[in-house]
């Protein structure tokens, strides 16, 4: 069973086609990347697979259940980390992280212990007893990952993992992501960053125009395979062309300069 399964997802906002039929999967031992440009349907798909929204039509699952009808449970069982997301600014890396530990229903000497931990591993200890208020934005998002995997989720769901964070936190991060999955967990990664996907995905799904317009394994890849810089581009580029009137397609299609000129003679005074 996939841990994650997105079949025929639309999701509209008044006249705004979101999401339009986007569909994939992640399995356990994957680091999944959802690659696409701004407006591409990422955060409207995170937001159908935790239950905040209600998708028009189409399947969601995540780890077997159904968000839209178990939106507590279903959140309950994955981890996330919100692009946007901040830790309560009233309290305190541990009194915040005490809490999610005691609506997870986890034990506190086992809570106490992953926040040891997390502590340990992003570099935050000084700071535990600091409000979050007190915090960088970069401090935060670390009590943020910590949050999202607190009680050792089979799931992930991370929009921007690196976002605000120094190249050596990055580093750690990146490679506790590629760890975390290797164990049988699924990591879910929302991202703009190529690079970002290029170093931690097994597999990326390309998101243009409200769906999945390829897919492409990052593991073992031919050695004439192109860069995914250059695929992204050009999936990203066809996508737009199919919205766009047959005059202006022409234009991305093959080039501003490609475009015929208009006789300047016949129009210049
Ligand atoms: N609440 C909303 N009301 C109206 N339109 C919305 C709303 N949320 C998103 N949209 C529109 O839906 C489309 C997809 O937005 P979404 O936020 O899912 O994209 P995204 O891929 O996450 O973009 P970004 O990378 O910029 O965060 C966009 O055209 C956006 O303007």
């Amino acid at each position: 069973m996939a841990a994650i399964r997105v079949e025929g997802l639309c999701k509209s906002y008044g006249s705004v086609r979101a999401v339009d039929e986007m569909g994939f999967r992640v399995d356990r031992g994957e680091v999944f990347g959802f690659l696409g440009p701004n407006g591409a349907g990422k955060t409207t798909t995170i937001r159908a697979l935790t239950g905040q929204i209600e998708p028009d039509a189409g399947t969601v699952r995540v780890l077997g259940r159904d968000p839209t009808t178990e939106p507590i449970e279903t959140r309950r069982h994955v981890g996330i980390l919100p692009e946007q997301g901040s830790p309560p600014s009233f309290l305190t890396p541990r009194e915040y992280l005490e809490f999610v530990g005691s609506v997870r229903d986890l034990e506190p000497s086992y809570v106490a212990e992953r926040i040891d931990r997390w502590t340990d591993r992003l570099g935050f200890g000084g700071k535990l007893d600091t409000l979050h208020t007190d915090l960088s934005r970069g401090q935060q998002q670390k009590v943020m990952i910590a949050q999202a995997f607190l009680h050792e989720p089979d799931a992930v769901l991370i929009d921007e993992p690196l976002a605000n964070l120094d190249p050596l936190v990055q580093e750690q991060v990146k490679r506790f992501l590629v760890a975390y999955a290797a164990d049988d967990n699924a990591v879910f990664v929302s991202t703009h960053n190529i690079e970002v996907a290029e170093s931690i995905c097994t597999r990326v799904g390309i998101v243009a125009d409200g769906r999945t317009v390829t897919e492409r394994s990052l593991e073992d890849p031919p050695a004439d395979a192109d860069p995914l810089l250059e695929v992204f581009l050009e999936e990203v580029t066809d996508a737009e062309a199919r919205d766009l009137p047959a005059s202006a397609r022409r234009i991305v299609e093959d080039g501003i300069d490609d475009i015929d000129e208009p006789n300047r003679e016949a129009t210049e005074p």
